[in-house]
């Protein structure tokens, strides 16, 4: 099986009572679909850095808390090379108020009315641990961007 390259990712959820900010993506990666904040992890900079950075780069909300490790999850798509190694953070606690940038467009959702099939296929599955405060760790397979080949997706009690 040919060698993959993996590059590492955040993603973090920012919680406020029943609603959960996401934003919609209006460029680049993931365009089209709602999702929490994240992106690349530069050089030199640490996961939880890089975590808050996006977040404040993409929705304007400065995290104050620092952030929760909540989920590992490995994504691989048909043919292609990359190995997308996501690291997922819950914000502990934030301030400002959520603005649009040239990424994103941010919204609240009420948890339980989550524009899950406007997000990724796989969402569905892990945001629910997220949100009763459990921890997981997943990998799923794509061909393309809307179809899941194979999957694992497995609670854990810590990192
Ligand atoms: N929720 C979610 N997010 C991603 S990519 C997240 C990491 C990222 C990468 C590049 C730009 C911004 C954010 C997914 N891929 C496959 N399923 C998925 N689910």
């Amino acid at each position: 099986m040919a060698s993959l390259i993996r590059k590492f990712y955040t993603l973090t959820l920012i919680r406020s009572g029943n609603k959960v900010l996401l934003g919609f993506k209006k460029r680049g990666f993931g365009q089209g679909k709602w999702n929490a904040f994240g992106g690349k992890v530069e050089k030199g900079e640490s996961l939880e850095e890089a975590a808050i950075r996006e977040v404040h780069e993409e929705s304007g909300i400065e995290i104050v808390g620092g952030v929760e490790k909540v989920g590992e999850l490995e994504f691989t798509f048909e043919g292609e090379s990359n190995l997308m190694d996501v690291h997922v953070f819950a914000a502990k606690s934030f301030k400002g108020e959520p603005v649009e940038t040239e990424e994103m467009r941010p919204q609240w959702f009420p948890i339980e009315d989550l524009p899950y099939s406007q997000m990724w296929p796989d969402d569905y599955l892990w945001y629910p641990i997220i949100l009763k405060g459990g921890k997981f760790r997943g990998a799923f397979h794509f061909q393309g961007h809307d179809i899941i080949l194979s999957q694992k997706l497995e609670e854990v009690n810590e990192f």
